[in-house]
């Protein structure tokens, strides 16, 4: 769909909106992936993992202009304009908007099509609707639960190759763990229904932020402990692991610091009011999950530390606006496989965090990547040490 760039730039420019000049890109594309190469290997090259200085690497022009021209922008990529909103009412007014006339980006849907195929993810209009009236009922709980026992199985066969790992190397394992998680999820969604990496990913980000906070490890090994005692199969039941509250709270905060999606975009397909705002036909609009979970306004001065106890009360309480929490997408496209990948993510950690510690390797390199979803640009290594409890939860 191509409508004419200057009729969307000055409908945005009436309202009063801002950005950089059109011709101020394309002199800088070469700039931008040098800045952000260079962020990155400095980054890997740092012992110490930090929660902050990294993400400025990942869309450094993005965050800028957002320092500059404020949480609403536009900028231009040649025939395509684009609106960045960061601001959390837009966000509220924009997950309200269930109509088709908002949807996945045409350009990118195509430029990506080899590797999305041609389904939910990156359909658009009535053919979107029809496949997600198909697939969503497929991941609603009552139906899920039927899984916990594939998950299960999945799960133990790991910690069961992790367990002869730390044998063999007499009490501890140097596990590079987003491999084999990475394994484990792709087993479990094949066996239930399609492949995705971002719950892996997830679990990966979730147990280097174990291992870098032991304390939260010990709290929710009591708490699994105090629920279970020995029973190991009490995980198939759904109630248990509702009851998991700290480890809910430590996934939750781990999607907030490092959620795989960390940019979501939509286009609008005709004139669209969001709020007061009228967004023309043709806008790309963009907006970084990873600036949002990272507002200082929103989530208060230590929004860069790891604090899953903010979650305590559930996200309404966790922040400001709770509309800005988005790990999971937000309005009519909201993830599917939500329900699927906080149970799924339950029984992993649950299961490995029942029968091992963990502290950072020493070969650890803390870097994260944008390679369509935040991955670990060497990977998570994690010491492995098999826990010396009477009542750990496998039997191999
Ligand atoms: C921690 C794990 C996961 C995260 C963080 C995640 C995140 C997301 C995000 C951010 C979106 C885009 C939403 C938007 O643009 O507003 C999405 C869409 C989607 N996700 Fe997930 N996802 C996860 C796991 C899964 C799993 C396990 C499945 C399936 C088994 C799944 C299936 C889908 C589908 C089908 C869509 C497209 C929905 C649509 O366009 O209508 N996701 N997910």
């Amino acid at each position: 769909m191509w409508v004419k760039p200057r009729r969307i730039r000055s409908t945005l420019w009436r309202q009063g909106i801002r950005g950089p000049k059109p011709s101020f890109l394309y002199g800088n594309i070469q700039e931008m992936k040098n800045i952000q190469s260079v962020l990155v290997n400095d980054q890997a090259s740092q012992p110490a993992v930090s929660h902050n200085t990294w993400v400025k690497s990942i869309f450094p022009y993005l965050h800028l202009w957002a320092q500059k021209y404020g949480s609403i922008y536009m900028y231009s990529t040649g025939n395509k304009q684009h609106l960045y909103i960061g601001q959390p009412e837009l966000l509220k007014e924009l997950n309200l908007h269930k109509s088709l006339d908002l949807g996945k980006p045409t350009y990118l849907s195509k430029s990506m099509e080899p590797m999305l195929g041609d389904g939910i993810i990156k359909a658009n209009g009535p053919y979107w609707a029809y496949q997600r009236k198909l697939i969503a009922p497929e991941f609603f709980l009552h139906k899920a639960k039927h899984m916990l026992g594939l998950m299960e199985e999945s799960v133990m066969a790991m910690i069961r190759t992790w367990l002869s790992q730390v044998e063999i190397n007499g009490g501890v394992a140097d596990i590079t763990v987003d491999k084999d998680l990475k394994r484990v999820s792709a087993d479990i969604i094949s066996k239930a229904c399609f492949g995705h990496e971002t719950t892996a990913l997830t679990a990966s980000w979730s147990l280097m932020l174990l291992a870098l906070y032991p304390e939260w490890q010990e709290r929710i090994r009591a708490e699994i402990f105090d629920i279970c005692g020995d029973d190991r199969d009490c995980f198939q039941d759904l109630d248990k692991l509702r009851q998991l509250k700290s480890l809910t709270m430590v996934i939750q905060e781990t999607l907030r610091l490092y959620g795989p999606a960390v940019i979501t975009s939509r286009e609008a397909f005709a004139d669209l009011r969001v709020g007061d705002l009228t967004v023309p036909k043709g806008t790309i609009i963009w907006i970084s999950v990873m600036a949002l979970h990272r507002d200082p306004e929103n989530w208060g001065p230590d929004a860069d530390e790891f604090k899953p106890e903010r979650f305590a009360g559930g996200v309404a309480e966790a922040c400001k606006y709770p509309q800005s929490y988005i790990p999971f997408g937000f309005g009519s496209r909201l993830c599917v496989g939500q329900t699927f990948a906080m149970l799924e993510l339950k029984i992993l950690l649950r299961s490995i965090l029942s029968n091992f510690s963990f502290s950072l390797s020493p070969e650890y390199r803390h870097s994260p990547v944008y390679k369509m979803l935040l991955a670990p640009q060497h990977g998570i290594r994690l010491l492995a040490r098999r826990l010396q409890r009477e009542n750990v939860m496998t039997q191999t």
